[in-house]
């Protein structure tokens, strides 16, 4: 039986974990048992293609460079969005081939430096809405604001954060490449970060824009491109709830488009959380029958995929 295709977006608590100081080894450590639940797929027979976030990773590395501009030139933000979507591909393609190693076998992974492209009139430009970077007090991000000329908001009451344009992701430059790779049965990390964000000029050539893409889009568009059947999206929660953290809070173990075309409208996901990932869910499937988005756990992963837990969102 040919293997379901699975494109997996990690979330941040996949790299990160909350309260401990964010260091590449603590980094990796969270990886190495991240990339556990993701060799637990692939050895369950899925094909996997992995996809993963980069806010507070490219946020720090755009911090590293103004605090050492005085040493030497600082690099552009599409750079530090590169460096962010190189070093923790390393990380996950290093945890995936120990882990694999761990278990006896030598399968092949490869990280993808991976541009997409972006409209340059996309209206996220002049409505920065990712949060990027470490949080701040208000005093620290006002500061921020007029001493950098940050754009900070307020983050779901955890602290303030720098935010930076979103654009929507328009295609995948390296996508026959990728599909290359995946037919030789390596395991491929791509568009990390959601992608470099790219413009194309009149001429067709391409340019790096200062830009964070969703990675959650990013993956949808990932998905839809390779024909996967399921878009996986993993993050911090088992499910997706509607009135979420309210007293009648109630979890979805399935989501059809009407209902969540409904939800998006009441307000029921945050944006710049659940909201991109229903988002992603509802365009990967829409029209397409046969095709699954589950939104999960990282915990929860393979037993979403046996039907046993997560929010599916089909259409039908
Ligand atoms: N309606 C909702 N249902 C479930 N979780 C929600 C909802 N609205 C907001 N959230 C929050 O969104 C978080 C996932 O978003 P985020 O942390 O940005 O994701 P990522 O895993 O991509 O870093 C969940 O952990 C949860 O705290
Ligand atoms: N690029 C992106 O969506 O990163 P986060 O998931 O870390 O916000």
């Amino acid at each position: 039986m040919k293997k379901e295709k699975i494109v997996i977006a990690l979330g941040g608590n996949a790299l990160e974990k909350e309260g401990i100081p964010a260091t590449a080894e603590s980094q990796l450590e969270t990886i190495r048992e991240t990339v556990r639940y993701v060799v637990d797929i692939i050895e369950d027979g899925y094909q996997v293609i992995v996809a993963h976030g980069n806010g507070p990773q490219v946020g720090r590395i755009v911090l590293q460079n103004e605090g050492a501009a005085h040493l030497t030139p600082s690099l552009p933000f599409d750079v530090c969005g590169a460096m962010s979507q190189g070093y923790i591909g390393y990380h996950i393609q290093q945890g995936i081939k120990n882990e694999f190693k761990r278990r006896g076998k030598d399968n092949g992974v490869i990280s993808v430096v991976t541009q997409v492209v972006v409209d340059q009139n996309d209206p996220g430009f002049k409505n920065p809405t990712k949060p990027i970077g470490p949080f701040y007090s208000e005093e620290e991000a006002r500061k921020l604001e007029i001493e950098k000329g940050y754009n900070v908001v307020e983050d779901a009451g955890r602290g303030y954060r720098r935010v930076v344009a979103s654009p929507k992701p328009l295609q995948i430059v390296e996508l026959e490449g990728i599909k290359t790779l995946i037919d030789t049965g390596l395991t491929v990390i791509t568009v990390g970060g959601g992608g470099i964000p790219v413009i194309k000029r009149d001429d067709g050539t391409l340019e790096g824009v200062a830009a964070v893409i969703d990675k959650d889009l990013a993956s949808e568009k990932l998905a839809k491109d390779l024909d996967a059947d399921v878009l996986f999206i993993l993050t911090a929660v088992e499910q997706v709830a509607i009135n979420f953290n309210k007293p009648n809070e109630k979890w979805l173990s399935e989501l059809t488009i009407a209902e969540a075309e409904k939800y998006i409208t009441e307000g029921h996901f945050a944006p710049g959380s659940m909201l991109p990932k229903v988002m992603a869910a509802v365009d990967f499937v829409k029209g397409r029958p046969g095709k699954k988005a589950i939104i999960t756990s990282l915990e929860g992963a393979l037993r979403a995929l046996q039907g046993e837990t997560g929010t599916v969102i089909i259409d039908r």
